[in-house]
């Protein structure tokens, strides 16, 4: 009986070929990253107007109607805006004195789904649940599907989308630690939040039945969201990029003793039978999704609001907990506390000594809690957590989804 999870020697997504854009030379690297879009439609019939994935790495196109394609119904000039990093982020460095590249506050209601026409990364290929969440948070947008999740961060810097929708903790199988690191790494705002219910689906190519697979293909996450039926089944797990690649593989390489754990609109989309429904061990299988951009919203308190934030602490004894009081000191209440390794380049901070021997184990603090940033009281609380922290940034202050799909 299989227990333990391979990683698929199979890239079921990327097939394709590198041309990273030259860091120094602006130019290079804005039409570098216009061309890291890249054509993909193998199925002809769309939903809505969709665009192509957004590779981890950049293909240089060779085809005239791939560029019609990168823009995607916009102009060139709109996806040749001036990256975040760019130097010209200084108005007086534009040497067009362009205003318009300088970036303007969201307010809350455009961080809603009220927004059409937005274009909206996520990681993963048609059918993921990813792709489903960017839908409820923007039901009118165009949403593109990323390789990576960094990917789908780098998107949102380099102008080629407006927002990311990515998976940041699911009610059964916890956070998703890589994104907790990618939202310190990147300077993107929480604009919003979204729940999404995941049921999941055991799937296979038609004629194949329940007792001919020997082994299953689907994220992690997903594969341990469904730990106790795969475990019965007995079937070898092997874990690939996201769901909907794992039905996209089983389908395109006709595999015969093998099924994907996946949604049943990936089912669908690759024309693959479903077996088994609802196979999460738990029916109540949510996953919570951040709304990503490059701009925060402006918070405010007409209706329920979260802010997330990350810290880290001053060594001592009883430090974490007075951390945690300054929220308790002012009866507000915390929905989520992660702590991750903190790698000290990505904060500046210094290297610490601990009574003379180096200090391996830091950590940075994650913290969402329930109240806005135009609250006074949210306010004080962080200038009382700043007293002790040595590092404190706010992620986003943003409106708690109360509509569960
Ligand atoms: O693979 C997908 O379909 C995803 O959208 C990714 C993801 C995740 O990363 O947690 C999202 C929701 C489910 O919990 C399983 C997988």
């Amino acid at each position: 009986m299989a227990s333990s999870i391979v990683r698929s020697p199979l890239n079921p997504i990327s097939r394709h070929v590198t041309c990273k854009p030259s860091p120094s030379d602006h130019r290079s690297r804005t039409t570098a990253a216009a061309a890291a879009v890249t054509i993909h439609q193998p199925y002809p019939k769309q939903r809505r107007r969709r665009n192509v994935p957004v590779l981890a790495c950049s293909l240089q196109s060779h085809n005239a109607d791939d560029n019609h394609n990168v823009v995607g119904g916009r102009s060139k000039t709109e996806l040749q805006r001036i990256p975040d990093d760019s130097p010209y982020d200084d108005v007086s460095k534009d040497p067009n004195n362009n205003t318009n590249m300088l970036p303007r506050p969201l307010s809350s209601t455009q961080s809603s789904n009220s927004v059409s026409h937005l274009r909206v990364a996520y990681q993963g290929v048609r059918g993921a649940y990813s792709e489903s969440a960017a839908e409820k948070a923007y039901p009118y947008c165009e949403a593109v599907p990323c390789e990576q999740f960094e990917t789908a961060f780098e998107a949102v810097e380099r102008w080629l989308v407006d927002r990311a929708v990515l998976p940041i903790e699911n009610s059964l199988g916890g956070s998703i630690h890589r994104n907790y690191d990618l939202l310190l790494r990147h300077r993107l705002h929480i604009v919003g939040e979204v729940k999404f219910a995941v049921r999941h689906c055991l799937m296979a190519n038609n004629g194949v039945k329940l007792e001919d697979l020997k082994r299953v293909l689907s994220h992690p996450q997903a594969l341990a969201q469904c730990e106790h039926t795969l475990t019965r089944l007995g079937l070898v797990r092997e874990a690939v990029d996201d769901t909907a690649g794992a039905a996209k593989h089983v389908a395109f390489h006709k595999l015969n003793d093998t099924g994907a754990v996946a949604s049943s609109t990936a089912a669908m989309i690759y024309g693959l039978n479903i077996l088994a429904q609802d196979i999460q061990d738990d029916s109540d299988n949510v996953t919570r999704f951040l709304m990503l951009a490059r701009e925060p919203i402006v918070p405010g308190t007409d209706k329920p609001f979260k802010t997330s934030i990350v810290f880290s602490l001053e060594e001592g004894p009883g430090v974490l907990f007075k951390a945690l009081a300054v929220f308790a000191l002012r009866e507000i209440n915390l929905t989520k506390i992660e702590s991750r390794p903190l790698r000290k380049q990505l904060v500046g901070a210094s290297d610490d000594n601990n009574n003379g021997y180096p200090k391996y184990f830091d950590y940075l603090f994650y913290v969402d809690f329930e109240a806005s940033m135009a609250d006074q009281n949210a306010q004080n609380a962080l200038g009382h957590l700043r007293e002790f922290s040595t590092y404190l940034r706010v992620l986003g202050s943003y409106p708690v989804d109360t509509i569960m799909l």
